[in-house]
């Protein structure tokens, strides 16, 4: 372990058997509390492991990484004792390229990661039946699609361990942001193709869980949820958190906040302290 590292850290662990695509993999970091990984803490260890907190990228669908992310996790696992794990996914080409990376890849990637994080609580000691899911941007959006989108979850177990979901600084409603933003049209061409019917389909703003109540999918509603949104925002508007923050309530969420009083740019927001605190204030509420 580096010095003044905070809690342990395991770099780029492959998430897809047999992948050796460096976007298939996360980083993992353990609160110090439970780093019982030598003999002499086993005990200890199994007793009461942390909650784990899987954190999603954004970027657009084509930028971003989960080293950009060290500090947060670092800050976030320390302040929270909690694991996180941060992701990559596969990302997309920067103009649309029709044979390219698109939608669903990458939501696909983030329900491997999901599903493979579901698996691997014991072997590295945290808690795999409390997961909380927090995105940032397109990340956001990734995290609308695993709670409305039932095919990216089919397994209710695994639906049932998210215990909470955070949004910050979100997409949502596609339609919407191009008719608010019209040059985002490079990156979500890029990113869904050309097909308008599909930005539709892929937002987590038009999925209702209430038809697929039926035999092959047990009765769903959303998990509590935090709403993350920043007027200081340049890139996003408050639009996008506030219907959907309406969609969830209406989709039967028992408990869903919005918080618009934390500051930062798009980015920023995400290395402040206050957005830290917010994130393990609401965690602690369903620990
Ligand atoms: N640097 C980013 C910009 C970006 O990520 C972005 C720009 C406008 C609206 C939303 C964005 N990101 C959402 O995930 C890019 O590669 O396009």
């Amino acid at each position: 372990m580096a010095s003044g590292t905070l809690c342990k850290i395991f770099c780029g662990i492959t998430y897809i058997e047999n992948s050796n695509n460096p976007f298939h993999t996360l980083d993992l970091y353990l609160p110090l509390q439970s780093n019982y990984h030598n003999d002499t803490n086993k005990e200890l260890a199994t007793t009461n492991p942390p909650s784990l907190l899987v954190w999603i990228h954004g970027g657009a669908w084509r930028s971003g990484d989960k080293k950009d992310h060290t500090l947060t996790a670092e800050n976030l696992s320390k302040l929270g004792n909690i694991a996180v794990a941060v992701i990559n996914y596969r990302l997309n080409p920067r103009t649309f390229t029709p044979d390219g990376i698109k939608h669903p890849a990458h939501i696909n990637d983030v329900a491997s990661a999901l599903k493979f994080l579901c698996k691997k609580g014991e072997a590295f000691n945290y808690n795999s039946e409390k997961i909380y899911l927090a995105g940032h941007s397109a990340g956001a959006f990734m995290t609308g699609q695993l709670v409305f989108c039932p095919e990216y979850i089919d397994d209710d177990d695994v639906y049932a361990r998210i215990c909470g979901v955070i949004g910050m600084e979100g997409i949502y409603d596609i339609p919407r942001l191009l008719a608010t933003w019209p040059t985002y049209i490079d990156f979500v061409e890029a990113a869904f193709g050309k097909d308008e019917k599909i930005y539709k389909d892929a937002s987590p703003q038009y999925h209702s869980l209430k038809k697929f109540n039926n035999e092959h999918v047990k009765k769903r509603i959303p998990p509590p949820y935090l709403i993350i949104y920043s007027y200081e925002d340049e890139l996003i508007d408050f639009e996008q958190s506030r219907s959907y923050q309406q969609h969830v309530c209406e989709e039967g969420g028992v408990y869903v906040e919005i918080e618009t009083s934390l500051l930062g740019k798009h980015d920023a927001i995400l290395e402040t302290e206050a957005l830290h605190k917010r994130i393990i204030e609401f965690i602690s509420k369903f620990k």
